[in-house]
């Protein structure tokens, strides 16, 4: 396949190929470290105070490897970004794009616009690519609404608002947010780009203090969650209705379940589509691992002898429902957790949670799937899924979620970092739930035990020191290891 596909004028379907063995690296050494601190620390930064200094993935090598997503053949140079745009990604301490900002730019700079349904894994930078072909359309000297992007979250919101302000540093493009407690509802929103909620979006379009008439680029975010939930389905289309003729539609997400995937098709016709596989949807830097707790009850004894034992740089609990439980739990077990969740009333209470597990204030965070997408923080090197998350088939079935544990297990192992998820089963149908998620994303989960935390400990921080196997390597399975969890030794 071509790789300069500038100037595309039909519609390409493009499955991103991970053997592909075209290698171009020309040993470009790259450290994060160079960056913003804040955002980019250390690629060590998973292991506190054990004295691991050995930086195990490095970008470079990461970058280099056909087999990685965040390879790329070509520098952000040659993909024809303005000095400004040049500056700011540099600032950040982007040194080369990763396979989907490689792929999905020229497709989407190219003219006349096009739609593009864009599916890359967790962590591979899908907002650089967005924000990149937002910043080089928009016209500054126009002080109008040019672009609009729809995320789920506030907290992803204000996430996307930062990454436009960074990038977008030296362009002169100005960002504003369409989300609760954010909008002045007395004046008109002027901005280049809105990024907003559904829901604040089409309020602020129905009291017209926000003009779409000069919108060319509609960004719709973790787009399959987006179209498939009955309610922000609906909000997204009549935003969609309001946008003018010829906007270039874009849809992103590191998951498209087929049941989604004609809708996101009408959504966004004739669409440029970037695509991968179940068996490419997870990353080789987190290892997935599950404990075999003795029943529900237990489960709250296994997690307070983890946070007993381990000594990790900032993780993550998830639970479906009832995080509030586990919190004030922890809590009076003596831990220090924050907790996160929808049901928090009052936005400012959800921001300040947020932006002290970012900068680290807070290290131990307990929510549920509101969070489970895009949250982007480098430093989380432990995803615990308390319970896995499921659905409600239309036939009314509980089964579970995968496309929901993978982005839950996705806010560790940012872009070539290395992580860890560990998923908590108490009886068959757990047990089952674990079976499933292994089999569609086809992965190996090693199990570790439930009353031996030295033990995980071990075997947890053996990871994130060395990482992944790497080609050739002989790797030593320990005496926990299983490839499948496919028999559950008890009959509970
Ligand atoms: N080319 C690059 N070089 C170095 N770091 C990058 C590059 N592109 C993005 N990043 C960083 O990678 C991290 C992950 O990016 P981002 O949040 O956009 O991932 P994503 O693909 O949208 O993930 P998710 O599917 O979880 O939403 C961010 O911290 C971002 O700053």
């Amino acid at each position: 396949m071509s790789r300069d596909i500038r100037g595309a004028s039909r519609p390409q379907d493009i499955e991103l190929n991970y053997d592909d063995d075209d290698d171009d690296d020309e040993g470009l050494v790259f450290s994060l470290n160079d960056g913003d601190a804040a955002n980019n620390p250390p690629r060590n930064s998973s292991l506190e105070d054990d004295g691991a200094q050995d930086v195990v993935l490095k970008l470079s090598d990461l970058q280099g490897d056909p087999s990685s997503p965040l390879y790329s053949v070509k520098t952000f140079e040659q993909l024809g970004l303005s000095d400004e745009i040049m500056r700011g990604i540099h600032d950040m301490g982007f040194r080369r794009p990763s396979k989907i900002q490689e792929m999905a730019l020229p497709l989407l700079l190219a003219n006349p616009p096009h739609n593009m349904i864009a599916q890359s894994q967790s962590g591979t930078g899908k907002t650089a690519a967005f924000m990149l072909n937002i910043l080089s359309r928009v016209n500054v000297g126009l002080q109008k609404p040019q672009a609009l992007v729809l995320e789920p979250t506030r907290e992803l919101a204000r996430q996307v608002g930062d990454v436009l302000k960074k990038m977008g540093r030296y362009t002169n493009v100005k960002g504003q947010f369409a989300i609760p407690n954010m909008v002045d509802r007395s004046q008109m929103m002027n901005a280049h780009v809105i990024i907003g909620t559904p829901g604040t979006v089409i309020e602020c379009i129905r009291r017209r203090i926000l003009s779409v008439q000069d919108i060319k680029i509609f960004v719709v975010d973790e787009a399959d969650n987006m179209l498939d939930q009955q309610n922000m389905a609906d909000q997204c289309i009549r935003v969609k209705m309001t946008m003018p003729a010829g906007v270039q539609i874009a849809l992103w997400s590191a998951t498209f379940p087929t049941s989604v995937v004609s809708y996101a098709e009408r959504f966004a016709p004739n669409a440029n589509t970037l695509s991968l596989k179940h068996a490419e949807l997870t990353v080789a830097g987190i290892k997935q691992m599950y404990m075999d707790c003795a029943n529900e009850a237990d489960k709250f004894r296994v997690l307070t002898d983890l946070y007993k034992v381990l000594t990790i740089g900032s993780s993550v609990i998830f639970r479906r429902v009832d995080a509030d439980k586990i919190y004030e739990r922890m809590t009076r077990a003596g831990h220090k957790v924050a907790v996160l969740h929808s049901q928090l009333e009052n936005s400012s209470c959800r921001d300040n949670v947020i932006d002290d597990f970012r900068s680290g204030k807070a290290k131990v965070l307990i929510t549920t799937n509101v969070l489970a997408r895009g949250i982007d923080v480098a430093t989380v090197s432990m995803v615990v899924n308390y319970d896995l998350p499921t659905m409600v088939t239309n036939s009314g079935m509980v089964i579970v979620d995968t496309p929901t544990y993978l982005h839950r297990i996705g806010r560790t192992g940012r872009f070539g970092r290395v992580g860890v998820s560990i998923s908590f089963v108490h009886n068959q149908s757990t047990w089952k739930e674990l079976c499933e998620v292994a089999d569609y994303f086809n992965v190996p989960m090693q199990k570790v035990p439930a009353d031996d935390i030295d033990e995980v400990e071990r075997i947890v921080h053996r990871f994130l020191k060395s990482g992944p196997p790497k080609k050739g390597d002989v790797m030593e399975l320990s005496r926990h290891e299983v490839s499948r969890p496919h028999q559950r030794p008890q009959g509970r």
